[in-house]
């Protein structure tokens, strides 16, 4: 293994744990005093009122449950419906797989500010979008494991909104990489807790054995270009200080090095998360209500954890880095690597772990049902890549294209790879310098 390559490992297994999710609470503001509070909590949270129209007219509900609020739990789970969630491409209802109930926000109305949720330059960078209200009653609420269905490029991360209301149970699980973080929101009442997390992340919800979980539902979409995103998730998730890696000062002296890729060449890292992916056109009006358009190439992904930290130490050192979809074959969730054999001619569509080369286009991949349309839609142009980590292969844990949270969105998750342009060894002095 060459130094790059390790120093790229020792990152990933010592920052890969703690940067896919993030979480925290902010207690209610007492409801008899107020005002009051106010400088002494200035994250406090007033209580959340939701209003909907369901059975017998207009009704209201604020959390926590007092005095004659406590009867209204009920007439809002009536008013919603079973929660259904997405398989392959179908809304399916199975209460073995989630079991709870929903609010579409067609139907309600909350005033809940999720930007008071203290991460930092939220409102700048982000558009959180309610999705849904969900409740999970003991003794049965869960939800198995899945992943929130994409539905824009710019869509990175889910944020989840526990409302005080006392349950035991239902701790929210969020895994990647092998590793997994449980927020369990049983024991506090009296705050609005809260976890967001990379939205290609698999997670579940526990089952609920007493009380009622309520939780708002939000979408998190970036705003602006994915390198202002650095440091949007909270401290925890805050980008590394790049120069001060060792990735950084083992990438410095290898580019240094004459004899390191003498002629140029491409570095390439699979990135760590999924990312959602489609064929649609640059120009994509996505929040018209704030009178917005955003441009967003098709090649642009907002990058996330990890990912961002390794892309940003290459370009730091000035260095051309490009984000890459994997190419993926029809009828499979596995990954195939297309590569150039010895003969003359394309050697089809192997499902195979080659490392050497892989065919890598300017638009990334999409699934095709023949190489010749890969060609045709992407060129043919082949990179000799030189892998700096294992290529991933899926496996059966892997939910992404079959557990959503909601069916037949014109997004899917792929997988994407880090390539980073080496230049020949006489052009790199302006690198180190
Ligand atoms: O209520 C929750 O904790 C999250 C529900 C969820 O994962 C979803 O709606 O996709
Ligand atoms: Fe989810």
């Amino acid at each position: 293994m060459d130094d790059i390559s390790k120093a790229l490992r020792d990152f990933l297994s010592s920052h890969g744990a703690s940067t896919f999710s993030c979480g925290g609470s902010i207690p209610m503001k007492p409801s008899h005093a107020p005002g009051q509070d106010q400088h002494q909590h200035p994250h406090s949270c007033p209580p959340v009122t939701a209003r909907w129209t369901g059975t017998g007219g207009d009704h209201h509900i604020t959390f926590p449950l007092e005095g004659e609020d406590a009867a209204r739990l009920p007439a809002l789970v009536r008013d919603c419906v079973p929660a259904t969630f997405g398989k392959d491409d179908e809304d399916v209802l199975d209460p073995t797989y989630r079991s709870a109930v929903a609010m579409d926000t067609s139907k309600f109305a909350v005033d809940f500010d999720p930007y008071i949720l203290g991460i930092q330059g939220l409102r700048q960078s982000v558009v959180a979008e309610l999705y849904k209200l969900n409740i999970y009653e003991s003794p049965s609420g869960f939800f198995k494991s899945h992943v929130d269905t994409p539905r824009h490029e710019t869509q990175f991360g889910s944020l989840v909104v526990c409302l005080p209301h006392p349950h035991q149970g239902g701790g929210l699980v969020v895994r990647h990489a092998g590793k997994d973080v449980t927020f369990d929101w049983s024991s506090t009442e009296g705050a609005v807790q809260w976890a967001a997390f990379y939205s290609d992340c698999e997670h579940e919800i526990l089952n609920v054995t007493e009380g009622a979980r309520v939780t708002l539902t939000y979408n998190l979409y970036a705003r602006t270009h994915p390198a202002d995103l650095e440091g949007l998730l909270g401290q925890e998730l805050a980008p590394v200080d790049v120069q001060s890696l060792p990735l950084y000062e083992v990438v410095r002296a290898a580019m240094a090095d004459p004899a390191y890729k003498t002629e140029g060449g491409t570095l390439g890292v699979f990135c760590s998360h999924a990312y959602p992916l489609s064929h649609e056109q640059t120009k994509v009006p996505i929040w018209p209500e704030d009178g917005e358009a955003i441009d967003i190439p098709n090649t642009s992904m907002v990058l996330k954890g990890t990912d961002l930290a390794v892309v940003s130490v290459f370009k730091a050192l000035g260095m051309v880095v490009q984000v890459k979809s994997i190419l993926q074959g029809k009828n499979t969730l596995r990954h195939c690597y297309f590569y150039h054999g010895d003969d003359e001619d394309w050697p089809g569509d192997r499902q195979s772990d080659h490392l050497g080369q892989t065919l890598v286009t300017e638009e990334g991949g999409h699934d095709c049902a023949e190489i010749e349309h890969i060609m045709e839609a992407f060129g043919d142009e082949l990179r000799d890549v030189t892998w700096l980590t294992d290529v991933k292969h899926n496996d059966g844990h892997f939910v992404h294209l079959t557990y959503g949270n909601e069916p037949g969105v014109m997004k899917h998750y792929t997988q994407a790879a880090i390539l980073v342009t080496v230049p020949p060894s006489a052009e790199r002095s302006r690198l180190s310098s």
